[in-house]
């Protein structure tokens, strides 16, 4: 539902790319044998209990490239890199699946099924249920719906297909509007990015202006332009549970060490002024 008033946009542009690539695995998989893989994958973590708690919980994320970046980093065993990160203490991985822009795919997802323990977040361009089905099958415990690619009853139906089938569903807005949607259908998970994925502009303020609007029982996430504990800090001052970071953690030379100082910043109680008194110093 990417507006198209100003000519096509980088968004629109992954988008044609994702729905080409779906139908061809659409030709190869059928839906009923894709139920079947999800049946036999293994059961699904509690996405909701690694992103709440008196910490700010981080998630590390598998990022090969980006449409605004280009190549980040070749990220040749991408399970190899989920295990760092989750030795780091990392609450959840995040793996991005899209193959054209990103260099991702369902085969990195599985890998890192295979190798960590901790809830893992496919994270893509989601327009069907037939994508949250794959998710499941690879083992993903939770999918990104972004609410910018999604009319309002794709949105509701996604959500509750997801959580029907096992997945927690992270609904991402970027703006004022985005998010009214997102609470008006029924999102527990919201994620404010501070990218605009029009125009690649990463704002970091974006969160702190939407972040009060959301309800207080909805597990809030703030997405991208984290580049280390300071940023993190940043987004838990303006209420942030958990911090969504991927091309610092993929561009930096100890990815262990890296989510490891995140998690420490992030555990620190002046994080949570709301939790005890340790939070008023
Ligand atoms: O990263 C991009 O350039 C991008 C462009 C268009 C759509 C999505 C894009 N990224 C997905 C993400 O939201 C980020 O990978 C994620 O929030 C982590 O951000 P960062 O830490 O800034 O890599």
């Amino acid at each position: 539902m990417s507006e198209r008033t100003e000519g096509p946009s980088v968004l629109d542009d992954i988008l044609d790319g994702v729905r080409a690539d779906l139908a061809a695995r659409q030709q190869a998989v059928s839906l009923d044998e894709l139920k079947r893989r999800a049946e036999r994958a293994p059961g699904p973590r509690d996405a909701l209990a690694a992103l709440g708690g008196d910490r700010v919980s981080v998630i590390a994320e598998v990022k090969r490239s980006s449409p605004s970046k280009g190549a980040l980093a070749a990220i040749a065993d991408p399970a190899a890199l989920a295990a760092s990160y989750e030795e780091g203490g990392a609450h959840v991985i995040s793996v991005l699946t899209e193959r054209r822009k990103f260099g991702g795919s369902l085969d990195d997802l599985a890998a890192v099924r295979a190798r960590v323990d901790i809830p893992i977040l496919r994270k893509d361009f989601i327009l069907t249920s037939y994508q949250l089905w794959e998710a499941r099958a690879h083992g993903a415990d939770l999918a990104l719906l972004m609410v910018v690619c999604l009319e309002q009853e794709a949105l509701v139906s996604l959500i509750e297909r997801a959580e029907s089938i096992g997945l927690t569903p992270l609904v991402e807005v970027h703006t004022e509007d985005e998010l009214d949607r997102a609470v008006a259908a029924g999102a527990r998970v919201i994620g404010v990015n501070a990218r605009n994925l029009k125009t690649l502009e990463v704002d970091r303020d974006v969160f702190a202006k939407i972040a009060p609007k959301i309800p207080d029982n909805v597990i809030k996430i703030a997405e991208s332009g984290v580049r280390g504990p300071h940023d993190l800090l940043a987004y838990a001052r303006c209420g942030a549970d958990a911090v969504l970071v991927g091309e610092s953690l993929v561009t930096g030379k100890d990815p262990r060490k890296a989510v490891e100082a995140l998690v420490t910043a992030g555990a620190h109680p002046a994080t949570r002024p709301d939790h005890g008194a340790e939070g008023q110093q």
